[in-house]
């Protein structure tokens, strides 16, 4: 049976509202309290199997140190028929009725390692970040609030994944948290800039690619080149100070705004994981340049939620809820295009989706869709009113494909905002 099987069980029980059933098996590095060095593990249920000890005990067929590592980069430059041939020998070592594993009792108590006992790192050493802009509804939606309503997109965006290279250096996993950014602010009413805290501190809810292959400089991609280099995908939040990105970002773009923190999900989904879940993406009219074009369905159905808490409530409140399936620019588009000049591609860069939003009201993908720049705040249970983030708030994403009784899920990015340093 082919790994993705919806038939196919494991001897882990596993919820069928579990993000991590056998069909998903994603990629985290991870590490506890009896064994302090990180190592690389998949998520199965509520458990982490422990693909180092697995290698130590001879079950997998890889060069030596492969998972001994405090991040999965060293995996992913094996290439795409390693990942392929490791997802599935790790998908048949838990199967329901394999008894190597099931049945190795030792083995079993040093591999399977209760999520509740793991700390989960930042599973890739990030190479590059790249944030793209991809979503039509966001880039509408921006463009009408700061530019032209009438005409709320700009002449390239019909035919360019725009972009623009972030920073690698301080991408953090879920969990870390946040200390709102200073900068230079000038309000329209200032006639001077001045320094201090973000007042606009907002969210972007976004799907990170994580690139598993390199390219030579000087080299275009074809589509099926750059399918191939993608290793997987996680849940990013692309923090952004609206206040600092308003003054400085003509005509460059943005730099501080969305310079101080980048959080992604612990878990890398595979792009494997993910193929029964791919639907086609919205027409593209015009057509794309030739380079761009894509046959098939380059695009997939994977639900995604916001859910903020702020210091005076006990559960969060999801506040948006959209889907990946209404990005305009494909993830293997964006990469296309990211090598197009020549730029080399590295094992570990990261590219960010752009904001996610959808056509409806309730389907957006930044407080500053969601509030309108802030003249329309969110109401949530209790009553508190937020345009931006404040202070001891916490923001939690999660994201998944549903399948006919089990979901491939990535688990959730959570981040919470302290006050400037
Ligand atoms: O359209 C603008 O003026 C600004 C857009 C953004 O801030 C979005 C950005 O970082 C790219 C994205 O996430 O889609
Ligand atoms: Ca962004
Ligand atoms: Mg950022």
């Amino acid at each position: 049976m082919h790994p993705n099987d919806p038939r196919l069980r494991s001897f882990v029980d596993v919820k069928p509202e579990s993000d991590f059933p056998i069909q998903n098996l994603p990629y985290g590095v991870v590490s506890t309290a009896d064994d302090p060095a990180p190592r690389v593990g998949v998520a199965i249920g509520d458990f982490v199997l422990d693909l180092a000890a697995l290698q130590a005990a001879k079950l997998l067929d890889l060069p030596e140190d492969v998972f001994t590592q405090s991040s999965i980069n060293a995996f992913m430059a094996l290439g795409p028929n390693v990942w392929r041939r490791t997802r599935a020998r790790i998908n048949a070592l838990l199967r329901h009725d394999n008894p190597e594993l099931r049945d190795h009792a030792e083995l079993r108590a040093k591999a399977l390692l209760p999520m509740s006992q793991v700390k989960l790192h930042l599973p890739l050493r990030v190479a590059g970040f790249t944030d793209f802009y991809s979503s039509k509804e966001h880039a509408t939606n921006v463009g009408t609030m700061f530019r032209d309503k009438t005409n709320p997109l700009l002449p390239n965006w019909l035919h360019i994944p725009i972009g623009y290279n972030g920073r690698a250096s301080t991408v953090v996993v879920s969990g870390t948290q946040i200390h709102r950014p200073r900068g230079q602010l000038k309000p329209p009413s200032a006639e001077l800039p001045s320094f201090g805290p973000c007042k606009r501190l907002d969210f972007e809810l976004e799907i990170g690619v994580v690139v598993g292959q390199s390219s030579a400089m000087g080299t275009m991609l074809t589509e099926q080149q750059a399918e191939e280099m993608i290793f997987g995908f996680t849940l990013l939040n692309d923090w952004s100070a609206r206040d600092i990105q308003q003054w400085e970002y003509v005509p460059l773009g943005p730099f501080q705004a969305k310079a101080f923190a980048t959080s992604i999900s612990p878990w890398i989904v595979t792009r494997e994981a993910l193929e029964p879940f791919r639907v086609a993406g919205p027409v593209q009219d015009p057509a794309p340049l030739p380079y761009l074009q894509q046959k098939g369905a380059n695009n997939y159905d994977m639900a995604l939620e916001v859910a903020l808490r702020t210091p005076a409530m006990q559960q969060p409140a999801r506040i948006s809820a959209t889907n990946f399936k209404y990005m305009y620019w494909s993830s293997v588009q964006q990469l296309v295009h990211h090598a197009s000049s020549g730029c080399a591609m590295s094992v570990g860069d990261l590219l960010g989706s752009g904001t996610v939003s959808g056509p409806e009201k309730d389907q957006l993908g930044s407080l500053l869709e969601l509030s309108w720049n802030g003249t329309e705040p969110l109401q949530l249970p209790g009553g508190e009113l937020r345009g931006f983030l404040e202070d001891g708030d916490s923001l939690v994403m999660r994201g998944w494909c549903q399948g006919d009784g089990y979901r491939v899920g990535f688990g959730e990015v959570e981040g919470t905002v302290l006050a400037a340093e």
